[in-house]
């Protein structure tokens, strides 16, 4: 027989295969594209393992064999790559099985637990059994998605030191349902969260394994060039990996507006490009874009737009507009308006355009220019208000002051004004574009088939109102992704008072795959206390939020002053050996303070380069920047400075504290957002410093 073979490969064995030397890879390489030419050939030397005649060995090179499984017909299974001596060495370590809740395909290697140190102990000494999961039968762990053969070891595990050992090997859905039920969940709880999600669409036959290979839930690679990317090591991960829950979502077909929510570092954004991908997949060929790819700034969409041809080369790209949503309203606002003015000024200058409108324009007012402002912003531009008549019925739910009709004809009369005096200047703000954009776009022909949107939490009405009036409702019009812990910038909805309903057809992500569970412990801390929506007017929690990753403790220290704040920058930069290789990065609240450690390091000679707006200016160096500007990156040490009361929050909403309380508490959990995604930026290390009085969103971390 010299048919060509299918030659999948086990998530495991491709990271063991990573390891290998340069020249065991390639041996590996040429053994996978000889194999799959034709298994049969008399060089590979393929051979039934003695004991199980799925199991069979095949000869790499001289001392190097291939551990696969026969799944049947032509097609096979690389579950691991071998010295030859080792080969027939206790062939019953291999355990293989169809899940019955996933139909995935799962391969244990058992001898791992025999060689680790930790795994020793699991299964050599004798620990008391049944700590961790006691209170619950095989039955019903086998019913939540445990991998049968390693019951045995799950009933040995006696501490979280355990379990993080046999996280490294054992498959995802054993492992996700472990640690829920060790972080506390309720038997229900992991059931409807972490098992249903993940269960087989289809029936699951379990002596079926070339059925199962093809279900999401089998972690493994099959197609040629993913191979030859990973063995050249420039391939990601995410490219291939998805977790099933991630899966689902991406190929899941939803009868309108869909919502993924989760945690930082879930996977929310590889979830959205991947969906991109997908839809694009189904559409029939063309060359118009049909899908709108969107995200809140400039930095973060040239990152999917990169990330999304390295996962679906460039015939994908040319089928999906990568755009930022300003950016989208600006194009809207050219097409349909050229007379608009042409000069945009950033939002965050209103406050003080509106005092200087008031000092030229007006004189004296009984109305501040801040409470102008933040009228303009949040109600009339943050609803998209263009008329009187609607600002009079408008609700003011995060304004703190009541307006009766009389004041508020005042304020609209102002406001037009105040318009007028910007246009005669050539000028107006991006919010103003915005709305701008949302009314044009409304009498305008919908432009794509499907809306992808990332960063949802950060969008406002008039951006969703675009969003809306470009696509025709209907099955995968949107599909939007964000986390509300992370809102930074002060833009509340209620989707379905703009016409995007996504009641029912919201899922969360919980697993992190960027911070560890150290980091994520303290981060938890930081939003602890705050209130979260789920832009939809209900709330929303980050309950089963969880990392597998183990890493340092985060180090909190405070300082007497800034000086000597800034020391413990240099000496926890020494500490990581001062990288200059991009992984670090220092974050600040204040401009003023990054300018303050671009200078401190300049002077002990670290490259320092500036996060600017469109993201770090080169690769390399220390990267410093202000923790809005850490927005949708991440880095492996990160060191979050300037932590003080004061500066987070910042010491000017107090203010409002009397005066405007909820627009105290808006601006308040904002500034704990914004602490919060600066912190869970970190991969692996983070340092959080102050100065003077700590932050009171450190919480017990500051002692
Ligand atoms: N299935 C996966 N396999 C491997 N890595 C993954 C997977 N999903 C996500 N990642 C990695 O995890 C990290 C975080 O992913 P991503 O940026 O999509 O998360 P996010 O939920 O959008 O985070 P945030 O809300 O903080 O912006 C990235 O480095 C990404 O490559």
């Amino acid at each position: 027989m010299s048919d060509r073979a299918t030659l999948h490969v086990f998530d495991q064995a491709e990271k063991e295969i990573m390891k290998l030397s340069r020249t065991d890879k390639g041996a590996v390489l040429e053994f996978m594209y000889k194999f799959r030419n034709n298994p049969d050939q008399p060089g590979l030397d393929l051979k039934t393992l003695h004991g199980d005649n799925r199991l069979m060995a095949a000869r790499v090179k001289r001392d190097v064999r291939a551990i696969l499984l026969h799944l049947g017909h032509s097609e096979y299974l690389l579950i691991g790559v071998e010295h030859r001596s080792s080969v027939y060495d206790d062939l019953d370590r291999y355990a293989y099985r169809v899940n019955r809740v996933t139909g995935g395909i799962e391969v244990m290697d058992l001898k791992s637990i025999d060689t680790r140190p930790v795994g020793v102990s699991i299964i050599g000494r004798h620990l008391p059994s049944g700590q961790l999961f006691g209170a619950y039968t095989d039955e019903q762990l086998i019913a939540l998605g445990v991998a049968e053969p390693l019951l045995p070891h799950v009933r040995q595990l006696a501490d979280e030191a355990q379990l993080l050992e046999m996280a490294e090997w054992a498959p995802q859905l054993t492992t996700d349902v472990l640690f829920a039920l060790f972080d506390g969940d309720t038997y229900d709880y992991v059931h409807d969260r972490i098992t249903q999600p993940v269960q087989a669409a289809d029936q699951v036959d379990v002596d079926d394994l070339r059925a199962a290979v093809k279900r999401p839930a089998s972690q493994v690679t099959t197609d040629d060039e993913a191979l030859r990317f990973i063995l050249g090591e420039s391939f990601e991960r995410w490219q291939i990996f998805l977790h099933p829950s991630q899966r689902r979502l991406v190929e899941r077909r939803f009868n309108g507006a869909a919502r993924v929510s989760g945690g930082p570092g879930t996977g929310k954004t590889i979830v959205a490009l991947h969906r991109a991908v997908h839809l694009a997949r189904q559409l029939p060929a063309g060359i118009d874009k049909p899908i709108l790819l969107t995200t809140f700034n400039r930095n973060l969409a040239a990152d999917l737009r990169t990330r999304l041809r390295a996962l679906g080369g460039d015939e994908v790209l040319s089928r999906v507009d990568v755009v930022h949503v300003d950016r989208l309203a600006d194009r809207i606002v050219s097409q349909y308006d050229p007379r608009a003015p042409k000069r945009k000024l950033d939002d965050i200058q209103v406050p003080q355009l509106w005092r200087k409108f008031l000092d030229t324009q007006i004189g004296a007012s009984t109305w501040s220019p801040e409470f102008l402002a933040a009228e303009w912003e949040q109600v009339i531009l943050g609803q998209a208000i263009t008329s009187r008549a609607g600002y009079f019925s408008a609700r003011r739910p995060h304004r703190g002051r009541a307006l009766a009709r009389a004041d508020r004809d005042q304020v609209w009369d102002l406001s037009e004004r105040f318009v007028r005096w910007l246009g005669a200047q050539g000028s107006w703000t991006w919010r103003q574009v915005a709305v701008r954009a949302a009314a044009l776009a409304a009498g305008s022909p919908c432009q794509y088939q499907h809306v992808v949107v990332d960063e949802a939490q950060d969008l406002s009405a008039a951006h969703w109102r675009i969003l809306r009036a470009l696509v025709p409702a209907g099955p995968d019009d949107m599909f939007l992704t964000g986390d509300s812990h992370q809102r930074i910038y002060d833009n509340q909805v209620r989707l379905g008072s703009l016409g995007i309903n996504i009641r029912g057809r919201s899922a969360r992500l919980t697993l992190s795959y960027r911070t560890t569970r150290q980091i994520l412990a303290a981060a938890l801390e930081i939003i602890d206390g705050g209130a979260y929506d789920d832009l939809d007017g209900g709330s929303d929690d980050l309950a089963g939020y969880r990392s597998l990753l183990q890493g340092a403790k985060p180090v909190f220290l405070g300082a007497a002053d800034w000086a000597e704040e800034s020391g413990l920058i240099i000496t926890q930069l020494a500490d990581w050996g001062t990288p200059r290789d991009g992984s670090v990065a220092i974050c600040v609240p204040t401009k003023k303070l990054a300018t303050d450690v671009m200078t401190r390091l300049e002077a002990e000679d670290i490259p320092a380069v500036e996060i600017g707006p469109n993201g770090p200016d080169r690769g390399d160096g220390v990267h410093v920047g202000t923790m809005h500007r850490l927005k949708g990156l991440e880095y492996q040490k990160i060191i979050v400075a300037g932590v003080s009361d004061g500066l987070v929050p910042r010491q000017m909403i107090n203010r409002y504290r009397d005066l405007d309380p909820k627009r105290y508490e808006n601006e308040r959990q904002r500034d704990r957002s914004l602490l919060f995604v600066a912190a869970t930026r970190a991969r692996d290390e983070l340092a959080v410093f102050w100065h003077g009085t700590p932050s009171p969103f450190l919480g017990r971390q500051r002692v």
